[in-house]
């Protein structure tokens, strides 16, 4: 059955008001959390794009403002690698941000990319289940999940045309990614889609088509598994530059119905 998701379209003039975006949308929505339910749990995620915004939430005001002692932080997906190797979702996230805030290393839970990943997505997984103290086939809800999306399509590291698409079952697990030759640590997107909120942060020309083949043209998963990200809440942010939104129906932002 067809479901209608109500988009907003955030766009912002550069990638430096995108950032600065979603440092204020990051910081609200912990707070929000902290205020409803005592801590809030956010998953994160890599690649190039939001590393503006970790510079952004190491300063004032998000510095003395934010509830660090109450977020807990998680990752969407992870690549392969130790957590030194420059290419580390964990190894950035930390050099940007975590070095340089409050952030008890008690609530940082980092996929393990040095181990096996098959091991790694378990271990996980099971973090998460020890974590949000879960029952049976309960599944998490984060407060925030952040996605970037590859010129691909991609987001996460559910790749186009790679078996994870079709993974329902599990928290976390191993994704093969045979156009990358690699092997990707990654959150399943029903608990993707099961989060309290959910934004996409994407920016720049790179992404322009692919953004809008996402939002107004044919549905096809396998090709665009971006859009399997219709929150079980029924409302999807997009923080956008310019650039990116440039070939959307409303490309200097409103909302939108995304049916499908
Ligand atoms: O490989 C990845 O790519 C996407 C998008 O990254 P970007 O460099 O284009 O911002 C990212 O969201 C994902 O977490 C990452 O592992």
């Amino acid at each position: 059955m067809a479901r209608t998701t109500l988009v907003t379209l955030d766009v912002s003039p550069d990638a430096a008001a995108v950032a600065k975006k979603a440092a204020e949308h990051f910081a609200a929505t912990v707070k929000q959390a902290v205020a409803a339910r005592g801590m809030a749990r956010v998953a994160i995620s890599g690649g190039s794009t939001p590393k503006r915004m970790f510079a952004v939430l190491s300063q004032e005001p998000f510095l003395s403002d934010l509830p660090w002692d109450k977020l807990h932080l998680y990752w969407v997906d992870e690549r392969c690698v130790p957590p030194s190797d420059p290419e580390s979702n964990y190894g950035v996230t930390k050099e940007l941000l975590l070095d340089k805030v409050p952030l008890p290393a008690s609530q940082v839970y980092r996929m393990e990319g040095e181990l096996d990943p098959h091991e790694a997505s378990s271990r996980y997984e099971a973090l998460i289940r020890n974590t949000f103290k879960l029952e049976g086939a309960e599944t998490p809800v984060f407060d925030l999940v952040q996605l970037g999306m590859g010129d691909d399509g991609h987001t996460a590291s559910l790749f186009p045309h790679t078996e994870g698409i079709d993974e329902l079952g599990r928290i976390a697990f191993a994704n093969h990614v045979p156009q990358k030759n690699t092997w990707r640590i990654t959150l399943s997107w029903p608990v993707i889609i099961a989060a309290r909120e959910v934004v996409f942060l994407i920016e720049g020309a790179a992404k322009t088509e692919v953004l809008a083949r996402v939002l107004t043209g044919p549905k096809d998963l396998e090709t665009l598994p971006s859009q399997l990200i219709r929150p079980a809440n029924g409302k999807l942010l997009f923080l956008l530059d310019t650039a990116a939104a440039a070939k959307l129906p409303s490309p200097h932002g409103g909302t939108m119905e995304w049916v499908g």
